[in-house]
């Protein structure tokens, strides 16, 4: 596969469906068979925009759930640059100071590149960059469950910011951009970021490609 195009995946869903549960696990699985040469993996989340100019108040009123607070613009061109096997400078994104740290990440080229968040079909641009499609068809009800037991913890967010956010923008942008989303899809996974036999059918592709 040295010289052949690399294959971008993307792994799409709701918040907290276990797209980064699910794409780590492949990712850990794999790099300790082909190595951190063979693979690679970007969060949608590092392409928030930059907000240093806002004040808090005006970062915590943003829409994180709506396709316009991403650049998206940036994603693409670096997931084209990482095509032609140039390394990026993915961002460093922050969700206390709900903006972009000054650090960046080198990433250098791989032949299989996974890319995972809420929105990455929402732009024909970007869309076009992906060789495959998921989507994790998790129940509502169960990402809102997890997603408040990963932000009180992992986010440092109160119950009642989430559940404000939660009714005002992430359940309706999930109606309004992430579920319809669901048809441009390859495969859809069901059962969330364990489903083991999923896992194992991605790995068992990604595997195919290396060697072909
Ligand atoms: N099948 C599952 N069973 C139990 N917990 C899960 C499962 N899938 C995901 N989780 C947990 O739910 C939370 C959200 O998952 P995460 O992968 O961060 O979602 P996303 O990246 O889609 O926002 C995490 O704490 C994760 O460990
Ligand atoms: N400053 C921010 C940025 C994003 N969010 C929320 O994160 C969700 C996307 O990340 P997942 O890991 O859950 O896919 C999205 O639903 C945003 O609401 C935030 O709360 N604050």
């Amino acid at each position: 596969m040295q010289n052949s195009k690399p294959t971008i995946i993307a792994i799409t869903g709701a918040s907290a469906s276990g797209k980064s549960l699910f794409s780590h696990t492949i990712y850990k699985e794999l790099v300790s068979e082909i190595g951190e040469h063979g693979i690679s993996i970007i969060k949608e989340d590092a392409y928030y925009r930059e907000q240093s100019h806002l004040s808090m108040e005006q970062r915590i009123r943003n829409n994180y759930d709506h396709p316009d607070a991403f650049e998206h613009s940036l994603l693409t061109e670096h997931l084209k640059q990482l095509v032609d096997k140039k390394p990026i400078e993915c961002p460093v994104y922050c969700y206390k100071t709900h903006t972009r740290t000054t650090d960046a990440i080198t990433i250098k080229p791989t032949p299989i590149v996974l890319v995972e968040g809420i929105l990455l079909f929402s732009n024909p641009e970007l869309r076009e960059q992906f060789d495959i499609k998921v989507y994790m068809d998790t129940p509502l009800d169960i990402c809102l469950l997890r997603r408040i037991e990963r932000d009180t913890v992992e986010r440092e967010r109160t119950i009642e910011s989430i559940i404000q956010q939660y009714i005002t923008m992430v359940r309706p942008m999930y109606y309004q951009h992430i579920e319809p989303a669901k048809a441009f899809a390859d495969v859809v996974i069901t059962k969330g970021g364990k489903n083991r036999m999923a896992i194992e059918l991605l790995k068992a592709k990604i595997r195919q490609l290396i060697i072909s």
